[in-house]
């Protein structure tokens, strides 16, 4: 039994079965339909019913894994009984299979009395198909062999998923050290590839192999699929410190269908984590129901991303818990679509490159001000974002030796003194403003707009800490234009002006070559559309 066993690591496994009712549930057929898979390389097959288990041994000597399915009462079981197991292993089974999921069964006998019985009776293994984690540890604890995913998308509890869960693999493999069967919604050879880098000990295709009715829905649901003339669609989901906006982006920037979900940041990585797959699943559900196809999702995070492998590689304590966090591999784990990650501020320069003020530059400095200074930078057309995914942190650039302290633990960066809260902190107020740091900064910016001399003196300190930084960086990467963004400067009349003529006279040569700073255009969804960029960008290379 351990040699079959042996015989399938990071092997495929071909399920050949056919719908209730379908013109393929005949066993000389599926019994034809196994001998092709064996002569085209499956290691072992998976199959229905003594009878078919005793065709196809006629055939063939590679190891079967046997069910026996059940309708009764409406829902499907797989190997209800003793009899059942003790049947298909009669007929020739190696490994026998049942439904080990901890829903209530409405017949049959308990599985944990199933398995007990087939381990003391019966010489075969015995392989668990479960639907979840929990069902997966249960199985182990039970002593099965094997334990297979088959079950998922199928149960109460998991219904609704379509695809297959990557990281429930590698979560059931490491949790309990059993050979795991990744099994159920595999569609393409890459996603078998996947499964078995994910963990899985060997990998079952079935319907994307032997059942032609489901084959050519597939082909048909693509051919339908109404006419894009060109215009592709991608998922751009923007995750910030307080919401985590999500939206469907066409590739000439378009946004539709925008959600915003609650971060919940103050719940450290597993609570932003589910925030983020359910804005993901909300969007890829009205995809769906409208019938657009997409080319992958795109996600702008806080943090320095390592974005050719998705995963944050550092962040600050506005995302408690996600430094280190695989977004990638976590959302890999619930759809198959191609993943994406950018940082926020990068994303937002990607945004002003192909939809807003960046357009038709070719290098540019993208800076967002806000409680903090996110800056993107476009060299020759293309984002950089350097070896650790720093590239554009401008507001970091220590502007006054000793000054003010910045949340990086230094004194005197840039962001200290340009930011939410160094406007509040220049407004010299007659009487103090109230609510949060927000409220506040929003009402120096709607008096100063209005022509409050306070809360324009302010602006003109703001602008003053800026244009050194700017000078900077103009100085440093000499671009064609900084293109600035933010609600804080959003509408202001003069702040564009005045920081302009302070960036030039701090220049060196400034007279000869006049700082160009830019509003961004981009706007709200900036971030989200960015994001999507990432996506249009990947498939355009
Ligand atoms: C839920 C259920 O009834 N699963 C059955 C289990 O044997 C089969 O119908 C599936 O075809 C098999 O699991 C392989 O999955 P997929 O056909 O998605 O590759």
């Amino acid at each position: 039994m351990l040699t079959t066993l042996a015989s399938l690591h990071r092997q495929l496994v071909v399920s050949c079965q056919a719908a209730p009712n379908d013109p393929m549930e005949d066993t000389d057929t599926l019994r034809r339909v196994a001998r092709s898979a064996v002569l085209g390389g499956a290691k072992a097959l998976r199959l229905n019913s003594p009878q078919d288990i005793r065709a196809v041994r006629l055939d063939t000597q590679v190891p079967i894994i046997g069910i026996q399915k059940s309708y009764r009462g409406g829902m499907l079981r797989i190997t209800p009984t003793f009899a059942d197991a003790a049947a298909l292993a009669a007929a020739g089974a190696d490994i026998v299979a049942l439904d080990c999921t901890d829903r209530t069964h409405s017949y049959g006998e308990p599985w944990r009395e199933i398995v007990a019985r087939i381990k003391a009776e019966l010489n075969v293994l015995v392989m668990a198909d479960i639907a979840t984690l929990r069902d997966g540890i249960a199985a182990a604890q039970a002593g099965c062999d094997l334990i297979g995913t088959t079950l998922n998308g199928y149960t109460e509890e998991t219904a609704g998923t379509t695809s297959f869960d990557f990281e429930l693999v590698g979560a059931i493999a490491s949790a309990t050290q059993r050979p795991v069967v990744a099994e159920g919604h595999i569609g393409t050879p890459t996603e078998a590839r996947r499964a078995l880098d994910a963990g899985a000990w060997c990998v079952v295709v079935g319907s994307a192999i032997t059942r032609p009715g489901t084959i050519t829905a597939n082909f048909l649901r693509a051919i339908d699929a109404p006419v894009s003339h060109g215009i592709a669609h991608a998922i751009g989901i923007d995750i910030g410190g307080t919401a985590i906006k999500a939206a469907i982006v066409n590739s000439t920037g378009e946004v539709s269908s925008h959600i915003s979900i609650p971060t919940q940041a103050s719940g450290g990585r597993a609570v932003i984590a589910a925030s983020l797959l359910e804005a993901v699943r909300q969007t890829l559900a009205t995809a769906s129901v409208h019938s657009i196809g997409l080319t992958g999702i795109g996600i702008a995070s806080a943090g320095a991303i390592d974005a050719e492998n998705g995963i944050v590689f550092a962040a600050t304590e506005n995302l408690p818990g996600w430094a280190g966090f695989d977004i990638r591999g976590f959302l890999a784990g619930h759809t198959s679509l191609p993943i994406f990650v950018e940082n926020d501020a990068q994303a937002a320069a990607l945004s002003e490159l192909h939809y807003g003020a960046g357009r038709g530059l070719s290098s540019f400095v993208a800076l967002t001000i806000g409680t903090g200074i996110g800056g993107g930078l476009v060299v020759d057309g293309k984002l950089q974002r350097g070896q650790h995914g720093f590239a554009g942190t401008i507001g970091h650039q220590v502007i006054r030796f000793d000054g003010e302290p910045c949340n990086c633990g230094r004194n005197g960066c840039l962001e200290a003194y340009v930011s939410t809260a160094a406007l509040i902190r220049a407004y010299q107020a007659p009487k103090p403003l109230e609510g949060d740091d927000a409220t506040k900064a929003r009402n120096i910016a709607n008096l100063s707009i209005a022509g409050d001399p306070a809360a324009r003196a302010a602006y003109t300190t703001l602008a003053t800490h800026l244009a050194e930084g700017l000078a900077n960086v103009f100085n440093i990467l000499d671009p064609e234009a900084v293109i600035v963004s933010g609600g804080l400067i959003e509408g202001q009349p003069t702040f564009l002006e005045e920081l302009q003529q302070k960036t030039q006279s701090l220049l060196h040569f400034g007279t000869k070559r006049p700082p160009r700073i830019l509003h961004a255009t981009a706007g709200h969804y900036a971030g989200v559309q960015g994001a999507a960029a990432s996506v249009f960008n990947a498939h355009s290379e």
